[in-house]
């Protein structure tokens, strides 16, 4: 397992973000999915290594985060596209994705090749010598996910990164998820259920800091079948009967 998390806790300031979390996550794409506020981010944000638990053991590709050490290798084996990202608008987006490369100390003589290809895989090869500023806010978001993948990592963790694609970048953007998950553990935090049903092979459904569910697109969808509850499509019923359940649950304790 490339990931494994247990008794995970967070907490911003008295907030406890998530509780008791343990997940073992392997090589395919992990849909994250939970009500605003449930923890997505601050799962993530603990996986990438840029915040710490206050409680439990993270271990990313065999090594314990806890021990500084590990910290500089993962880092280098790691993507991260944070839900809101950082970059300089006057760079161009081969600047930027370049930059992003010498951060993660990739060897110099592989990062042009290596760049050239994550811009491609994002479709903004004919755009990589425009400032980032003077791009849309979806080509934006898809110079973060080049950034995010220029090292061919080994877990890639994306906070929404299909916010702001249009339909037709979305359907695209799954398409490479899936070629992703094939070799590495990819981690996803979306709202749109049907990003998960078409890209992932597993989801975790994340509800007030705790894993209310885990399963398959495909579980989740015979749960929505056998549901009567609201959503327009049997993965959207299947969301919400997991959360009810967890929350009844969560009564009777
Ligand atoms: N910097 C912060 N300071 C205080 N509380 C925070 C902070 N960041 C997150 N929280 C709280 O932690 C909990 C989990 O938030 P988190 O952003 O991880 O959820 P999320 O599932 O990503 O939500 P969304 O779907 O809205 O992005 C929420 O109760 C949130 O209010």
């Amino acid at each position: 397992m490339s990931i494994r998390v247990t008794g995970l806790r967070v907490r911003h300031r008295r907030t406890v973000a998530l509780d008791s979390v343990d997940l073992a996550l392997g090589t395919g794409v992990h849909g994250l999915l939970g009500p605003n506020g449930a923890g997505k981010t601050s799962l993530i944000r603990v996986l990438a290594t840029v915040a710490g638990p206050a409680a439990g053991r993270v271990e990313l590709l065999g090594r314990d985060t806890a021990e500084h050490r590990a910290l500089g290798e993962v880092r280098g084996r790691l993507g991260y596209l944070p839900q809101e990202f950082g970059y300089y608008p006057g760079f161009t987006v081969r600047e930027f994705v370049s930059y992003v490369a010498w951060l993660k100390e990739m060897p110099a003589a592989r990062t042009p090749a290596a760049v050239e290809r994550a811009v491609a895989r994002v479709g903004l090869a004919d755009r990589a010598d425009r400032k980032i500023r003077t791009l849309s806010g979806g080509m934006v978001r898809r110079v973060g996910i080049a950034q995010a993948i220029v090292n061919a990592p080994e877990v890639l963790l994306l906070d929404e990164p299909t916010a702001g694609l249009d339909p037709e970048q979305r359907v695209e953007f799954r398409e490479l998820l899936r070629e992703l998950g094939a070799s590495a553990t990819v981690v996803v935090s979306t709202h749109l259920v049907e990003d998960v049903a078409a890209a992932c092979t597993e989801v975790t459904l994340l509800d007030s800091g705790r894993v209310a569910y885990r399963g398959t697109p495909d579980t989740l969808t015979a749960l929505g079948e056998a549901s009567d509850g609201p959503g327009d499509h049997p993965i959207e019923r299947g969301y919400t009967a997991a959360l009810r359940a967890h929350r009844a649950t969560g009564v009777l304790r």
